[in-house]
């Protein structure tokens, strides 16, 4: 029921004020993005740990009867656009076997501007990023038992070779899609958001356990949240392994792992981090529709 001291010409005159005002803050927050371009030089303009920093805060903050997820959307919107002021980016994603969710899940995350290219394949993927700086690539999250995963082709040093910089959808947006999750590549170096996980590739030369692995790994102060395998020809495995926290090459986890000495492991490589994504729970606590919030 409509309260009686409401004019509904004064409210959607009140609209309209909140309209311009938030559209003159979005005009002031460009003019503030450009100046940080300034700062940034020609290097790529996402920054994916800021960016997880900024969702969070939203989270935090709302409160009311906007559902949280819309209001993620346009700040997904509003991160992207602030993006292209900055410099142009493409972002190459595999369209496989879960292409056309791939595609949305994407869009969602790099906003409308953003230029999409379709690849048939992970390596086109890993070729557009691999030969730009200005191409994110978007790849399906590695399944456990993948005898030929995109991930292998990162287990090489060189300053060219692709990270993973995100972990997408990272707001849980679009309902029903939530169950396929992507990782995004990029030759922009990985940043912690404060709340992140590592993907490290560990080349064992014998047989050892997956809880053996974990154990080794574990002495070396590393905590296994998820590890994938893969036997190289050559009678090595890689194995890829998810862990807790921003642990990069510099970490002294990779120090550690030298350390112990064990003639099972070879080599260590750092394949990147991601924030890690709000969970649906974390959206779904915060109030929506109808009613007056305290
Ligand atoms: O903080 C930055 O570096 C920005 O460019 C601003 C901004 C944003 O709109 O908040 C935009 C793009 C980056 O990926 C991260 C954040």
């Amino acid at each position: 029921m409509a309260d009686e001291k409401d004019n509904l010409d004064d409210l959607r005159q009140q609209v309209d004020d909140v309209d311009a005002r938030l559209q003159k803050l979005l005009m002031e927050r460009a003019s503030i993005v450009e100046r940080i371009a300034g700062h940034k030089g020609k290097g790529p303009v996402t920054r994916p740990g800021r960016e997880a920093q900024v969702l969070r805060r939203i989270v935090e903050r709302h409160s009311g009867s906007f559902p949280l997820r819309g209001m993620l959307r346009i700040w997904r919107e509003i991160i992207s656009s602030s993006s292209l002021i900055q410099g142009h980016f493409d972002v190459a994603y595999f369209c496989g076997d879960v292409g056309p969710i791939l595609r949305s899940i994407t869009r969602d995350h790099y906003g409308t501007l953003a230029g999409l290219i379709p690849c048939g394949s992970a390596a086109q993927v890993l070729q557009h990023v691999s030969e730009s700086p200005h191409v994110i690539g978007v790849l399906p999250f590695p399944q456990l038992e993948e005898q030929d995963s995109w991930w292998q082709a990162l287990a090489r040093s060189g300053s060219d070779v692709p990270k993973i910089i995100a972990r997408l959808p990272f707001g849980s947006m679009a309902s029903g899609e939530d169950k396929v999750e992507a990782l995004a590549i990029s030759r922009v170096k990985p940043e912690a958001s404060g709340e992140d996980t590592s993907f490290l590739v560990v080349e064992t030369h014998e047989q050892i356990s997956r809880s053996g692995l974990r154990d080794l790994l574990q002495k070396a102060g590393l905590e296994v949240l998820s590890l994938r395998s893969y036997l190289e020809s050559g009678g090595s495995t890689l194995s890829l392994l998810e862990v807790e926290g921003f642990v990069t090459e510099a970490d002294k986890a990779f120090d550690a792992l030298n350390a112990l000495e064990d003639s099972r492991i070879g080599q260590c490589w750092f394949l990147g981090a991601a924030a890690v994504p709000l969970t649906a729970n974390a959206i779904e606590k915060k109030p929506a529709g109808k009613g007056k919030q305290k």
